[in-house]
């Protein structure tokens, strides 16, 4: 058997609504995930033994150097999961070239994960009668995090429980995006115990989020004004407040044209919104010129989930 190669986008949150904390530390949510086209890309490769290695993808500038190699990669725990369950030994070398920023919001992790799914699914499973489903790989990939079931559909779809629970929503066309990355990651876990925190400071607990009306007007129609002007993310004032430079690159993008802008899921990555594909290119140089980010990366979307190439 050849190596397998699957691609695999980033996402942002279109609304990010979050209730209060369950029993299990986890927070029901409403999300409206977006598949954007920027992709980490996982080669699969018959091995003797379970190996990782992680790179920066051509023409790309994410810093790579905290990303565990180990059993703790999300890409290696994958890929043990679908060996457990079909009774294979993990011996797959598994390449991952990164062009989603590590800690940044855009779940690049999950991603990595969902790709490994699917690329060590179709390395082991048999092709004509295979053991694995496409919602088997869903139930492997809610066990691996709460954002790895939607790298695997992509598209524009509505989370609801952990953000596990998808529908797929309607869109209609191609709205152009414009990402400014941070230099250093937020935890995701120290994100959501600040909105808890900001929230028991205010006396405010915190409601069971509903979908927005007008977001979803907005898609369907795909009109890009109003998308922007829908766009919410309830974990925005805590990123912002373990991360204050944050203020000043939303407020840039603001000021530089952008119809749209928010913290991408739980940040540090600002996501701009463009009125079009020549829109998005002015307002990515003048982004860059005004020197409020790390890097500054135009994707699209929506896009599909993770796809063997
Ligand atoms: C912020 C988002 O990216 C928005 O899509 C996700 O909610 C995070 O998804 P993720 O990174 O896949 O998160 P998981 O690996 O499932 O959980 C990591 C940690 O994030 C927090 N977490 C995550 C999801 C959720 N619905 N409530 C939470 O409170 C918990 O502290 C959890 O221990
Ligand atoms: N394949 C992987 N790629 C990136 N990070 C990984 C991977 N596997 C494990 N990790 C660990 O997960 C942490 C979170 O990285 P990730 O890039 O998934 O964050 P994120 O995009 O903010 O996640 P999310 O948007 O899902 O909350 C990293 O600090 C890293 O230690």
């Amino acid at each position: 058997m050849t190596a397998v190669s699957v691609r695999v986008p980033a996402k942002v949150n279109l609304q990010l609504g979050v209730g209060p904390i369950r029993d299990d530390g986890y927070h029901d949510l409403v999300s409206v995930f977006h598949a954007v086209s920027l992709f980490d890309e996982v080669t699969a490769a018959p091995a003797g033994r379970l190996e990782v290695t992680v790179e920066s993808a051509p023409y790309s500038r994410v810093a790579v150097d905290g990303v565990p190699t180990g059993a703790d990669n999300l890409a290696a725990r994958a890929a043990l999961l679908v060996a457990a369950r079909l009774g294979v030994e993990p011996a797959v070398a598994l390449r991952i070239r990164k062009a989603i920023p590590v800690a940044g919001g855009m779940a690049g992790g999950s991603a990595d994960a969902a790709a490994a799914l699917v690329a060590c699914a179709r390395l082991w499973d048999d092709r004509d009668d295979p053991a694995l489903t496409r919602d088997d790989l869903l139930d492997l990939a809610s066990d691996l995090g709460s954002d790895v079931p939607f790298a695997l559909l992509g598209g524009t779809a509505i989370g609801v429980g952990r953000g596990e629970r998808l529908t797929p929503a309607l869109a209609r066309g191609v709205f152009h995006w414009v990402f400014a990355t941070a230099d250093g990651g937020l935890s995701t876990p120290a994100v959501y115990a600040e909105c808890d925190r900001i929230r028991a400071a205010d006396s405010r607990p915190g409601t069971r989020p509903q979908v927005s009306e007008d977001l979803m007007a907005a898609l369907a129609t795909g009109d890009a004004k109003n998308l922007g002007a829908a766009l919410v993310n309830d974990l925005q004032p805590a990123a912002l407040k373990l991360r204050p430079s944050l203020r000043r690159t939303l407020a840039a993008g603001r000021d530089l044209g952008a119809i749209g802008a928010l913290v991408s899921g739980s940040g540090p990555t600002c996501a701009f919104l463009a009125s079009n594909d020549e829109h998005a290119a002015e307002l990515a140089a003048d982004l860059d010129g005004a020197g409020v980010a790390e890097t500054i990366v135009r994707a699209s979307g929506p896009v599909p989930g993770a796809t063997v190439v």
